[in-house]
């Protein structure tokens, strides 16, 4: 028999593939047309495990002209959003112009958005403001570095992110928010922090939740982790109680590998 070894799950499962700077809009409309028929030969049931992908800005017409057309159950969102809603701000893209294609989530904070582009905790409370205001969930991204982790202040370093970066929101918007734990060093590296790692952190930031918004808002708050994803370990991530989905790299540009991730239910066997 195959199952999940812990059975149920309190929150729909979330299985999201980051497909970062990959895939033109051709190539992308490509991939997620081989994602949608293997996992539709496979009979994937999409109440049961939620997918979504995260194409470049670029690509995210196409993609909403796809998931219309062919009516597929895919969810799409982008990789990052403006704090500001409209105006002189060359290069960045709103959110409402995100609500207008469709997207129902975008990525706020990712590692490689607070390193690359240096955005603060301030900035990216203010992306979270700003996807709310125009109807579209973040999926914020929180995590630690190497050297923090080897320090072991990972858990309030992480934690010292989140509250700043949900600061003022209120009970119904946190309630919709996705958190997803990513470790820096464990993002492109082949590292994959352990199952234990990822409930470690996924439950702390559960408790925190719970402090700030109550437990009836912390319990349902989908909680992913991050950081070389493959087929081959998702099953064991996703069967900790805390972890609630996976946020995908580099694995998710191949349909078959990352269809594989999305059905990790029958890689789980039970005695
Ligand atoms: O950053 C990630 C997803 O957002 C993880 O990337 P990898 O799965 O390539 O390690």
């Amino acid at each position: 028999m195959t199952t999940s070894t812990n059975g149920t799950f309190d929150r729909t499962p979330f299985i999201a593939g980051n497909w970062k700077m990959n895939m033109d809009h051709v190539q992308g409309i490509t991939l997620l047309q081989k994602l949608a028929w293997t996992l539709s030969d496979a009979k994937h049931d999409y109440n049961r495990v939620e997918v979504a992908v995260f194409p470049p800005f670029t690509d995210l017409r196409g993609v909403q002209t796809l998931v219309q057309g062919d009516e597929l159950d895919v969810a799409y969102g982008a990789q990052d959003l403006s704090q500001f809603d409209s105006g002189a701000y060359t290069g960045d893209i709103s959110g409402q112009f995100l609500n207008k294609l469709g997207c129902k989530y975008v990525l706020v904070g990712h590692s490689e958005r607070r390193t690359i582009h240096n955005e603060s905790d301030d900035v990216l409370n203010a992306k979270v403001k700003a996807a709310f205001r125009h109807g579209v969930t973040p999926v914020l991204c929180v995590g630690e570095g190497l050297e923090i982790r080897q320090a072991g202040t990972h858990v309030q370093h992480t934690l010292d992110q989140l509250r700043a970066n949900v600061e003022g929101l209120g009970a119904e918007q946190a309630a919709e928010l996705v958190v997803a734990y990513e470790p820096v060093w464990a993002i492109g590296t082949g590292e994959v922090a352990g199952p234990e790692d990822a409930q470690e952190m996924c439950a702390a930031i559960r408790a925190e939740l719970t402090e700030l918004f109550g437990a009836d808002v912390a319990a349902k708050v989908r909680l992913l982790y991050g950081g070389s994803v493959k087929a081959n370990n998702a099953a064991a991530i996703l069967n900790e109680r805390d972890v609630d989905g996976v946020l995908v790299g580099g694995a998710s540009l191949d349909p078959a590998e990352f269809a594989n991730i999305v059905r990790f239910e029958s890689h789980l066997v039970t005695d």
